[in-house]
């Protein structure tokens, strides 16, 4: 059992210290924002998590687990402390490090015992050294402290889930002291472990998540060009997913990535590599498809509609996935004010979303539109104009063609994630827009008797 101290309690940092609690270590999780200490001492999560508050509540009452903004007394004597504060994208796209800095000087001048530190945040390739030489510069007792990097791989909506079954744990060490003390905190886990130099373990983050933004962007690139020669881009991905080196998943088309992650690792890699005076061309080019990507469909049914003023516009979906209430660069985000700026009346549905986005919305801009939240896929529809899909909620994914059909005024759908059958709502007589997927007139489909083959999402 490791006496463990976590910076900062948002996806990162809350999950990974409660799942350190689970296994058995010493927990106490440190953040800035008392409001968020108060919420969790009382046992709820400030985020939306499957199955987190649950284990919070066990471990705190268990005394395994708390929380604190008293940093100075949770670093001052703990084994290893894991920074897992925000990294945000700043204006040139590169990361603002400044969080980790403020951590690491809390820490250098806390600190009374040997210590590991921990960096889980996503940061650019060789802030590690520096964060290591910045807490030597300002370490006030004399005590060994060393960084090592473990960068976090969990999407969020499965980030328990994920971190309880990680694919695999990275660890970058510069020291075997470093390494063995990393890799006996995560033996518990039993899961696979990669070590690898610090660089090398940072380069691995960035690496991934760009790769999987690249795929995305990639697939969209090809809905697009099947979109204009009359293939199906769900069909092609399918097709393409049995090829072992391809692999299944990360081939939805749609209306792009959004997230707290990809949008800005990828622009943080590419910024990383221009200052290094290298052209990271794969990695821009996924960047420039997904911008044109977040309001195809809007700019497709502007075309298709005089207006939207006046229009009731059902929108399904808020968030920037499902299983998650961040709208952090979420589809929505951009096509809602473009929407309100046209005078549109909003009905949103989100399961989860709905209280984060009136927060950044509370109304149209300059007075124009208006949005109203209701409560489920239903009151939305009901006389609406038009709908736009813009997350693959469960809830969304079951409404019929006949209930577009029914509920609407006129059923004109524009699905950002590809959840509907093509040929299904045609037949129930809805005007279906998606991404990548041509009208069965233009792509010559026959019906199928597979469905469950045109359904399945790769
Ligand atoms: N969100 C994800 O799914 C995910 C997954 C893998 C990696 N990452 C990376 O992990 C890092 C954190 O991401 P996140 O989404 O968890 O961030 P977040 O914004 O949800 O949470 C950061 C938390 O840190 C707190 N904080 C700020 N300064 C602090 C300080 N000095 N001491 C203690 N707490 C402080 C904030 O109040 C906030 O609660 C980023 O680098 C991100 O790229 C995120
Ligand atoms: O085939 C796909 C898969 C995903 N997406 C979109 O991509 C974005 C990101 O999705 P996802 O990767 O599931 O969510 P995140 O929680 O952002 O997780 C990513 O970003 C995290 C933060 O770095 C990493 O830890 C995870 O491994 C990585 O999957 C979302 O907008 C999805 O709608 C698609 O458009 N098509």
């Amino acid at each position: 059992m490791y006496k463990i101290a976590v910076a900062g309690t948002g996806y990162v940092g809350l999950v990974a210290g409660v799942t350190f609690a689970e296994v058995g270590h010493q927990v106490a999780c440190v953040d800035i924002d008392e409001e968020k200490v108060k919420v969790m001492k009382s046992g709820v999560s400030p985020i939306y998590e499957e199955g987190l508050e649950k284990l919070m509540q066990k471990n705190y009452a268990a005394g395994k687990l708390d929380y604190t903004t008293d940093y100075k007394t949770a670093y001052k004597d703990v084994d290893a402390i894991f920074i897992g504060v925000g990294t945000p994208e700043q204006a040139d796209g590169s990361a603002n490090l400044s969080y980790i800095a403020t951590v690491a000087r809390q820490i250098a001048e806390t600190i009374e015992n040997d210590c590991l530190v921990v960096v889980k945040s996503t940061v650019p390739i060789g802030t590690n050294d520096k964060v290591e030489q910045f807490i030597q510069d300002f370490l006030v007792h004399d005590v060994r402290v060393e960084v090592a990097s473990n960068p976090e791989f969990l999407a969020q909506g499965s980030a328990v889930h994920d971190t309880l079954h990680a694919a695999r744990i990275i660890i970058g060490a510069e020291s075997k002291w470093a390494e063995d003390r990393l890799m006996s905190i995560y033996e518990p886990f039993k899961l696979p472990i990669v070590s690898v130099n610090r660089r090398s373990a940072e380069m691995i983050k960035y690496a991934s998540n760009d790769f999987l933004a690249l795929k995305i962007s990639y697939m969209n690139d090809i809905a697009n060009l099947c979109e204009l020669v009359g293939a199906d881009v769900q069909d092609v991905a399918k097709g393409m997913s049995f090829d072992e080196r391809i692999g299944s998943k990360f081939l939805n088309a749609g209306i792009g990535f959004g997230g707290s992650c990809f949008p800005k690792d990828t622009k943080a890699l590419e910024n990383l590599a221009r200052q290094n005076g290298y052209d990271l061309k794969t990695v821009k080019a996924a960047i420039d498809v997904n911008k044109g990507q977040k309001t195809l469909l809007y700019k497709k049914a502007s075309k298709r509609l005089i207006t939207f003023s006046g229009l009731k516009v059902a929108v399904l979906g808020l968030t920037f996935k499902p299983g998650t209430d961040d709208l952090r660069e979420a589809a929505s985000l951009e096509n809602i004010p473009l929407l309100l700026e046209q005078g549109a009346d909003i009905y949103a549905f989100d399961p989860v979303g709905a209280k984060n986005f009136e927060k950044v919305h509370p109304e149209g801009p300059n007075g124009k539109g208006t949005i109203t939240y209701v409560s489920n896929v239903e009151q939305a529809l009901q006389d609406a104009n038009v709908c736009f899909v813009f997350t693959e909620w469960e809830e969304v994914k079951k409404v019929t063609p006949k209930k577009y059909k029914n509920l609407m005024r006129t059923p004109l759908v524009y699905d950002g994630r590809n959840i509907h059958d093509v040929l299904e709502m045609e037949k129930a007589g809805v005007e279906y827009h998606s991404v990548g997927r041509p009208s069965t007139s233009l792509a010559g489909k026959k019906e199928s008797k597979n469905h469950d083959f045109q359904n399945t999402r790769y």
